[in-house]
């Protein structure tokens, strides 16, 4: 019978660690809605004891989600399983994930401290997270470069300690997939009551490894792998999920393993992380990149034109890119927009999907057809964040042998103020003029725009980086006019900045 492997996204909390991929408390809520809808068994919604609002996030996850298993994050301390515990006090299925390093370096230069001590800490402090919940995970940081036989003993003692599942890392992408396996299968031959445990991996992609080295785990005999969507992560990032499961799924006669994932959830749960982070897909990303389905040459073309098969080993329909025959426009009724917002995966309540429908006449009113990715940047652009600052008009006057000047007037709580600046280019003149009237002490680093659709009345995203107080944040704005979507991008992260203060 096929080995069912378990998918551990950690999309929300080692995703997360990938600089400039924050997200909002609301951005993790709605992505983990999606997790479950795409149907991974465990859910890593962050590490409660990292600050006040991964704690608020790990709870509010493990509140609302009821179809995975949803994990807190916590070092082998007794404060970190405390916090975890805590916020995952309402969760259907909670697990704490604690880990420790066990390499030499990492004891020595980081931990400092004594093997022996490690060990000890591993049998006092499993127990103790055992006590506080009925599934623990425990974790081997920079597992593929310890001593093998230190390994195996730490592994046994996290066991013998009530470790349901233990994790062996490869923290530092440093594992060729050979080595891996090597690995997996000396743990199952030298680690003492290892059927009693999951074995699972956790690797990273330093030297683009990440995917290869998880699948030769699977075939040595891990059945849980930890993976993140698009394969964001700390540093280069994390084994990608959609690569692991579609690998799995289309080589099933070489793997012999299945999961419980909902493929046709891919495309969408890829696509909508890559919105809300700001980060866009390459275009010859694997799985979900623009050209993973296209073909450019007429001998492919041929090909393809004869039988499919000929150059295309999956469909796309196998992971959720649907062509759709309604066609949305400025004649389209409340019960088609409704009715394709729900064939998306959106299940949004009667307020926000009247907010839409508003926004969706404007935006009829621009451009011709509404195509589901014009839909979904609607979705995803429209603001949960308290809108304190909102755009009322703006003026610009640019050309290319003068400078641009920018008069920007906003709502700010309902006060009606206007500013003017000159900037080097129509956007920084907008928010130069912006900046005058905010107190925040704002510094734009990075800005990016794309199309999101196509054609001349295509939608623009802009997406942008802005930093404040010491902390980074982004901004989307979506208009078919670009400027206009450089300012709300631009608003946007104030708001949200704003909101954190709120919180704070
Ligand atoms: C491989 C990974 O991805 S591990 C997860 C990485 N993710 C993060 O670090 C994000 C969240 N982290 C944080 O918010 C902070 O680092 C905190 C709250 C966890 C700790 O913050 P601080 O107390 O300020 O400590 P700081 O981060 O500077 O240093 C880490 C400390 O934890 C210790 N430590 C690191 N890992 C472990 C562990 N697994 N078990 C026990 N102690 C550990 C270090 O030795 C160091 O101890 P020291 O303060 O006695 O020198
Ligand atoms: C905390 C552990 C699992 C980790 O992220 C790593 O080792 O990369
Ligand atoms: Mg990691």
């Amino acid at each position: 019978m096929s080995q069912q492997i378990k998918i551990f996204d950690t999309t929300l909390r080692d995703g997360e660690q990938s600089p400039g991929c924050s997200m909002n408390l609301n951005e993790k809520l709605k992505m983990a809605r999606q997790l479950e809808r795409l149907r991974v068994d465990i859910i890593e919604a962050g590490f409660a004891i990292a600050s006040p609002g991964d704690f608020e996030s790990v709870a509010a996850i493990a509140q609302t989600i009821k179809d995975c298993t949803v994990a807190s994050l916590s070092r082998l301390v007794k404060k970190d399983i405390d916090a975890s515990a805590e916020a995952l006090k309402n969760a259907v299925s909670p697990r704490i994930h604690t880990f420790i390093a066990t390499s030499d370096l990492h004891m020595r230069y980081k931990l400092k401290m004594k093997p022996e001590d490690v060990l000890s800490q591993i049998d006092e402090l499993v127990t103790y997270a055992r006590n506080l919940c009925p599934d623990v995970e425990f974790s081997a940081e920079d597992a593929s470069r310890s001593d093998r036989d230190f390994l195996c003993r730490a592994l046994e003692r996290a066991i013998r300690a009530g470790a349901s599942t233990v994790n062996i890392p490869d923290t530092v992408g440093y594992a060729t997939p050979e080595e891996m396996f090597d690995l997996i299968s000396y743990i199952k031959n030298n680690v003492p009551n290892i059927d009693k445990a999951t074995i699972s991996v956790h690797n990273h992609n330093d030297l683009g490894l990440g995917v290869a080295t998880s699948l030769a785990s699977i075939k040595a005999g891990a059945t849980q792998v930890e993976c993140t969507l698009n394969g964001i992560g700390e540093r280069a990032g994390n084994a990608a999920l959609e690569e692991i499961v579609m690998a799995l799924k289309t080589r099933r006669d070489f793997f012999d393993c299945t999961t419980r994932i909902d493929t046709t959830q891919i495309y969408r749960s890829c696509t909508r992380l890559a919105r809300i982070i700001g980060q866009d897909i390459p275009n010859n990303k694997a799985i979900v990149g623009a050209n993973a389905f296209l073909h450019e040459s007429g001998i492919h073309q041929h090909g393809v034109l004869a039988k499919r098969e000929t150059y295309e080993i999956m469909t796309p329909e196998s992971i959720g890119i649907v062509k759709n025959n309604i066609v949305l426009g400025k004649h389209s009724g409340r019960h088609a927009f409704e009715d394709r917002l729900v064939s998306l995966g959106y299940q949004l309540p009667e307020e926000a999907i009247a907010k839409l429908f508003e926004k969706f006449k404007v935006l009829c009113d621009r451009k011709k057809d509404v195509s589901d990715y014009d839909l979904e940047a609607l979705v995803e652009s429209t603001s949960h964040t308290p809108e304190h600052y909102k755009l009322d008009r703006f003026v610009i006057n640019s050309g290319n042998t003068i400078r641009a000047t920018a008069i920007v007037r906003l709502q700010i709580d309902g006060r009606e103020v206007e500013d003017v600046a000159i900037g080097d280019g129509p956007i920084f003149a907008c928010y130069k003029a912006i900046e005058k009237m905010s107190p925040l002490n704002l510094k734009l680093e990075d800005y990016s725009i794309r199309s999101v659709t196509e054609g001349e009345d295509a939608l623009g995203q802009v997406s942008v980086k802005v930093t404040c107080n010491g902390k980074t944040l982004t901004g989307r704005g979506l208009s078919t006019d670009i400027l206009e979507s450089s300012i709300l991008a631009y608003l946007h992260a104030i708001n949200k900045f704003i909101s954190l203060e709120k919180q704070a």
